[in-house]
């Protein structure tokens, strides 16, 4: 029998932090699998752990107990190394707020990872633009950050984090700072990104009209993952 490999699993996952004399418990035993291309939004109240949960599923940060596996790869024993290779090559990150670097065109901040993955110019700079292109912010490929509207440079992040072809998408409010309509129309590339790449997608949303949207609701209740019913 063949098992089946999961593009990101988390089991039993523990986050604490020492307060004072207490611990202060943020996850604890969160269990969950995300396939791929798959959408999973995460709907939590401020706090709850959703910014924790995406920096461990991340390899951003360690959990105090518990196992990450990305396609099926046990993380915790990774050395920094590993870890960081990990990251770079398996992992694509989309943030609320941009954060790309202004002194670059889109095209170039785009083409920034694939070049530390060690792709040529040459080849970095084609699939940049058919991102751009898929973006449809193509023809504003040479613009720098400041001259793109929100919108725009959000559909930039999320086409630099899909560059070097993850396989597992995390993504915190990535619409956050959007008005409505941008930030749907923003969310329907991702959408499209996510289904016609097959990477496996974790998206931290408070707008419930994004999340319905999603193929699976999750949400954080006293540390642990469950089912959330939207409505
Ligand atoms: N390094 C730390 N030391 C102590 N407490 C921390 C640390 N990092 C996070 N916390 C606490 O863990 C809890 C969860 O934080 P987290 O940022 O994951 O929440 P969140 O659900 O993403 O919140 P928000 O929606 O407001 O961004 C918070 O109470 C926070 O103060």
């Amino acid at each position: 029998m063949t098992v089946p490999t999961h593009s990101l699993r988390l089991d039993k996952v523990e986050r604490f932090f020492a307060q004072g004399e207490e611990r202060l418990t943020i996850l604890d035993g969160a269990d969950f699998e995300i396939f791929p291309g798959e959408m999973v939004a995460l709907v939590a109240p401020s706090g709850a752990g959703k910014s924790t949960l995406l920096h461990i599923a991340g390899l951003l940060e360690k959990p105090n107990a518990g196992e990450v596996y990305i396609d099926g790869e046990a993380c915790g024993s990774l050395d920094d190394q590993r870890r960081t290779l990990m990251r770079r090559q398996s992992i694509g990150f989309v943030y609320q707020f941009h954060h790309l670097l202004p002194e670059f065109s889109a095209l170039e901040n785009v083409m920034l990872p694939q070049m530390i993955a060690g792709l040529e110019h040459k080849e970095a700079a084609e699939r940049s633009r058919q991102l751009l292109d898929y973006m449809r912010i193509g023809p504003r490929a040479a613009h720098r950050p400041a001259e793109l509207s929100g919108g725009e440079q959000q559909r930039v992040a999320i086409a630099r984090a899909v560059a070097n072809s993850p396989h597992v998408l995390l993504a915190d409010e990535p619409t956050g700072n959007l008005d409505p309509t941008t930030a749907g129309y923003v969310f329907d590339a991702l959408t499209a990104l996510v289904r016609q790449s097959g990477v496996a997608a974790l998206i931290a949303t408070h707008n419930h009209e994004l999340a319905g949207r999603m193929d699976r609701v999750i949400t954080l209740e006293a540390g642990k993952i469950v089912p959330y019913l939207i409505g």
